[in-house]
């Protein structure tokens, strides 16, 4: 997969499809003005070329070839290197909607541009050093942002919250490999030994640091998977539907009411997260029903969190104790259920009795623990980020760091003149990530095929 030509003028509809009060065609390179000079007529009457950059100003879109009206527009100004790519830029806004910024990119086609390939105007701003590559897939991600901390953490990534954190792991490393260089050329000079692991213990705090929120980081970018596990009646659907703050799931006094599992996405506190009901589990005659409890508990399985709901208005059950065992408790919120009942037990002689973390009272009834309910799956799911505001989301970031990682225990371990190598792999390995060192190009054409076209 080569990567698209420079130097050419490339032209996209930056909106989104559909219709819309107004739409964008953005042109890029060093043609910009010529084709916008060609099928935009400012109502001033002033040659397009000679328009200062950074305005907007009102006017026509032309045909030439028909002197045809095609739409009244605004048409915003850049000039490079001020500007989003780096290059000339214009935007063209017009009426939005499909016909009408068909027919414009159509215009700019004809007049000289090229349709732009997904992701080639942030590739150019990349490539002109406006951006370096980890806030290039933060424009990716933001772009992408389905829930808040998604947005959040992207946010923070293009205002290179994170290309600032690599600068200084990258700064203490460069720093242990020039004195370990100078021990090879001035070996009678000798650095301390001391003065190295200093510099490399903070470079690796930092790396771990960075690793240990990537946990949050997923789950911040993909969501979570919560299952509502429990024997029938146990009041996983009135939970269910306590969460998402609408009837989704069938409710009734009938123990195995729920038959099939059903998910439903709702936000937990700003985390996405897709909540599955489940049937009640039991041993079954039902051929229809066993096959419910054997999905139901793969889904527990499988899940990023499984809440598990014992009735806290009945004994608990020898199936209760045997679901617990089943589940690892790394991923297992356990929760007393209908606490608006009288109790038959008491959660914290169950906590101890099953060996399980807090048991939280819950009623889907009268709503009461629920908010402490949503912050503990919070808590669950991304609460291992610590205090980091900064949350690794992407991939290729997290392969990258762990490669770091290991160069610098490596490092660490060994004599000077192996820690070298380790440490020169670690700071091509940084390079690589930040693109501000040798990027291979199919890592460049991989990365920008993951954008829409027009970003
Ligand atoms: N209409 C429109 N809205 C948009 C964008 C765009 O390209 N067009 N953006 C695109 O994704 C984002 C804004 N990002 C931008 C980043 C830099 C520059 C820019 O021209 N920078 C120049 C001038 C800055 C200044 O005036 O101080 C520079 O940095 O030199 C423009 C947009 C979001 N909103
Ligand atoms: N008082 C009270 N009753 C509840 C509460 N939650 C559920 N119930 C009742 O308990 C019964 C079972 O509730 P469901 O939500 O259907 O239970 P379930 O776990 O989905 O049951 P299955 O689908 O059969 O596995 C219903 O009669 C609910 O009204 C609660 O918080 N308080
Ligand atoms: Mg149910």
């Amino acid at each position: 997969m080569p990567l698209p030509p420079l130097g050419d003028t490339i032209a996209a509809i930056a909106t989104a499809p559909g219709v819309g009060a107004v739409g964008i065609v953005r042109l890029s390179g060093p043609e910009s003005y010529a084709v916008a000079e060609r099928l935009f007529a400012p109502r001033s009457g002033a040659p397009v070329a000679a328009l200062p950059p950074g305005r907007v100003v009102y006017g026509r879109i032309v045909d030439a070839a028909t002197d045809e009206t095609v739409d009244e527009a605004l048409l915003l100004t850049f000039r490079a290197p001020h500007s989003y790519t780096g290059e000339d830029v214009l935007e063209l806004q017009t009426h939005g909607g499909p016909a009408v910024l068909r027919r414009v990119l159509d215009l700019c086609t004809a007049h000289g541009a090229r349709l732009a390939g997904p992701g080639e105007f942030t590739l150019r701003a990349f490539l002109s050093g406006r951006l370096d590559l980890v806030q290039a897939e933060a424009v990716l991600d933001l772009v992408n942002a389905q829930s808040d901390s998604a947005r959040r953490n992207a946010a923070l990534g293009l205002s290179k919250a994170l290309t600032e954190q690599l600068g200084l792991i990258q700064d203490d490393i460069t720093r242990v490999y020039g004195d370990i260089q100078a021990v090879f050329d001035y070996p009678d000079e000798g650095v301390p030994e001391a003065a190295f692991q200093a510099p490399l213990e903070r470079a690796l705090g930092r790396v771990r640091g960075l690793l240990s929120t990537a946990r949050a980081g997923r789950v911040a970018q993909r969501g979570a998977r919560l299952a509502l596990i429990g024997r029938p009646n146990a009041g996983k659907s009135s939970l269910l539907n306590a969460l998402l703050g609408y009837r989704r799931s069938i409710v009734s006094s009938t123990p195995g009411t729920t038959r099939d599992y059903l998910e439903a996405p709702v936000d937990i506190l700003g985390v996405p997260v897709t909540a599955v009901d489940t049937a009640g589990i039991r041993d079954t005659g039902d051929a229809v029903e066993a096959s419910g409890v054997e999905a139901a508990k793969e889904i527990a399985e499988h899940a990023d969190l499984g809440l598990l709901l014992l009735d806290s208005s009945t004994p608990l059950a020898p199936d209760d104790r045997a679901l617990v065992g089943e589940l690892s408790p790394a991923r297992l919120l356990v929760v007393a259920s209908k606490s608006d009942l009288p109790p038959a037990w008491d959660p914290c002689a169950a906590q101890r009795e099953l060996g399980v973390g807090p048991v939280l009272r819950v009623s889907a009834a009268t709503g009461e623990g629920l908010g402490a309910l949503k912050e503990a799956i919070r808590e669950r799911l991304v609460g291992d980020a610590g205090g980091s505001a900064l949350w690794l989301t992407n991939e290729r970031h997290i392969a990258a760091l762990e490669a770091v990682r290991e160069h610098l225990e490596r490092a660490k371990a060994a004599p000077d003149d192996l820690a070298a190598l380790d440490l020169e792999d670690a700071l091509k390995t940084l390079g690589e990530l930040t693109g501000r060192g040798e990027v291979a190009e199919e890592t460049l054409a991989h990365i920008f095929a993951n954008f829409c076209v027009g970003k």
